[in-house]
């Protein structure tokens, strides 16, 4: 099978190399589409690999029908709208370590060139202006460096402006006081990070918490002569605050590598002399290009493979410690899930899911979304997949619980899985026997033995004499062999389950004879 990849931004060629010599791949390079033409023709790819500047949209996705994966290559997904990836079952991946360093040395080079003036100093000489009076810096020796979101970017800032002999104060969610003691660094609030600093420069992404972080009220709390910078994303500085507190002289001067809308050729900002920018370059070097095409691309071949992607951004990702451990019960709590589906008569509200024995000490996110997958896949088929399925079911208003014991029945593991409707409560658990594989044991209050694949018949009957032979002769007279039999019952001639194995599908005709048959109440055919 052959994976068609769309690239739609321009991305490092030699990064790229991975896909080129993968025979399963084929890609098309083809930038600067527009939006109409790219909504055209995405509906022939199942990859699509974007940078910062192609706008990955709800209306794109619903019209990317064979859509398995988005790769960025780079960090910021905001081009991108996740949720409607997530509906859709598209997973997205991005390259978070690739830019790092190139974004960290952008951010120095603008902290230097602001301090000293230099890009307006350049621009004077070249209009054949010698001026050395009107471009006087400022040392940035013993300055306060203000580091708003300590991540990847912001702890390698910091570390590089300390080489700068700047004292650095940050702020983010993740740090405290013992983690900023260890850095060398102080730890302050986002008040007093602008209350205290020199330069401040952000580090975070643009999320609701952060879209105009850095307002008119903050440009407030700053000290007069305060120098700003932005090389994370536009929108996390108000631009016309940063305007107005730059024409009354509180902000001494700004340097902008990111804009609320991008690109532009006018922008206001760029009118005033203390600003100085870049057109989104923090990315922009050699060596960060092909390490994020790298490493997007990687990973887009392992998610074609049916291996783990390493980046993964609306699906957690799991570590492989954890993943080893919970990787045999994959499908057994998928089988459940679809075996339970299958029994259940009404309108799922509710699932609970118990996870049992070794199991109850084991990170099981990654089983609940596949038992959910199993238990949608009934009515969504191939629709519903581990990005998704959580989603389709609380979209569904399916509330889904996870329950932890370690009373497990005698068996090692035991998973549980019960869903309620409203008329009805139904369960199945099964286990995985060490050496033996997946079995289901229990269904309802009936124990029972049984490989959860194949062709399953579920009998609800009446414990009575003859009626296990009449099923065999009718299932005889329609070529259906049994492979094998369960039977319980919950006490002497009283309601009894058989659960059959057989070698091929029951078809309606054979499904619709056996209900008709003596003391047969239900029949349900479920395939695996
Ligand atoms: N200009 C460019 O070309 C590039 C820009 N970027 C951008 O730089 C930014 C940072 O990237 P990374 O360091 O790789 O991300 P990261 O995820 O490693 O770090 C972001 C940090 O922001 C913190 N944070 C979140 N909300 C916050 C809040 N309200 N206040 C303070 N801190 C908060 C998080 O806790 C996290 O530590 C992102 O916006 C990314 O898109 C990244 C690469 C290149
Ligand atoms: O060079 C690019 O594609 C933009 C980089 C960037 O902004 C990011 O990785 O978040």
């Amino acid at each position: 099978m052959t994976f068609k990849i769309l690239i739609a931004d321009p991305i490092s060629e030699e990064g790229l190399h991975v896909l080129r010599t993968t025979p399963t791949i084929h890609f098309e390079v083809a930038t600067d589409l527009t939006p109409d033409v790219l909504g055209e023709q995405i509906v022939d790819f199942d990859a699509l690999l974007v940078r910062s500047q192609t706008q990955v949209t709800r209306e794109l996705i619903s019209k990317a029908a064979n859509l398995k994966i988005i790769g960025r290559a780079g960090v910021g997904v905001d081009n991108i709208d996740l949720d409607a990836a997530t509906e859709h079952g598209i997973i997205v991946v991005n390259a978070p370590n690739g830019n790092t360093n190139s974004a960290a040395e952008h951010t120095m080079a603008m902290i230097m060139a602001l301090s000293r003036k230099i890009p307006q100093a350049y621009y004077a000489l070249k209009n054949h202006q010698w001026d050395r009076k009107k471009y006087v810096g400022v040392e940035l020796k013993n300055k306060t460096l203000g580091v708003i979101g300590l991540g990847r970017i912001g702890t390698e800032v910091a570390s590089r402006a300390k080489g700068q002999r700047m004292n650095i104060m940050a702020y983010d969610p993740f740090l405290t006081e013992e983690k900023a003691d260890k850095m060398g660094i102080r730890y302050g609030s986002v008040q007093d990070v602008l209350k205290e600093a020199d330069f401040i420069t952000v580090h975070t992404p643009l999320l609701k918490e952060t879209k105009h972080l850095i307002n008119a009220e903050a440009f407030e709390l700053m000290k007069p002569g305060v120098q700003i910078i932005n090389c994370a994303r536009g929108g996390i500085i108000d631009e016309e605050a940063l305007y107005e507190a730059i024409v009354s002289k509180k902000v001494a001067g700004a340097a902008m590598d990111v804009f609320e809308e991008e690109p532009f050729l006018d922008h206001k900002l760029l009118t005033l002399p203390e600003v100085i920018a870049t057109p989104h370059l923090g990315g922009s070097t050699i060596e960060a290009q092909e390490s994020v095409a790298v490493d997007v691309s990687e990973d887009v071949i392992r998610f074609f493979s049916g291996d783990l992607v390493r980046n993964p951004v609306n699906f957690p990702s799991v570590p492989t410690d954890i993943m080893n451990k919970i990787e045999p019960y994959f499908h057994l709590a998928e089988n459940l899930g679809t075996f339970l589906i299958h029994l259940t008569q009404d309108v799922i509200e509710e699932v609970n899911i118990y996870y049992s024995g070794d199991l109850s000490e084991m990170e099981v996110a990654p089983l609940t979304r596949n038992t959910v997958k199993g238990l949608l896949k009934r009515y969504h088929g191939d629709h519903v997949n581990d990005v998704n399925a959580l989603y389709l079911a609380n979209k569904k208003g399916i509330t889904i619980h996870e329950h932890k014991t370690s009373k497990s029945r005698g068996f090692t593991n035991l998973l549980t899985v019960e869903v309620k409707t409203k008329t009805e409560n139904r369960r199945v658990s099964g286990t995985l026997l060490n050496g033996l594989g997946p079995r289901i044991v229990k269904v309802d209050q009936y124990s029972v033995d049984v490989i959860p694949d194949g062709h399953i018949v579920v009998i609800h009957h009446q414990d009575q004499p003859g009626v296990i032979g009449r099923m065999g002769n009718l299932l005889a007279q329609h070529d259906i062999n049994i492979a094998t039999m369960q039977v319980d019952r919950a006490d002497i001639g009283g309601e009894a389950i058989m659960l059959l194995k057989i070698d091929k599908h029951l078809d309606e005709d054979a499904m619709n004879e056996l209900e008709k048959l003596d003391d047969i109440y239900h029949v349900t055919a479920i395939d695996l």
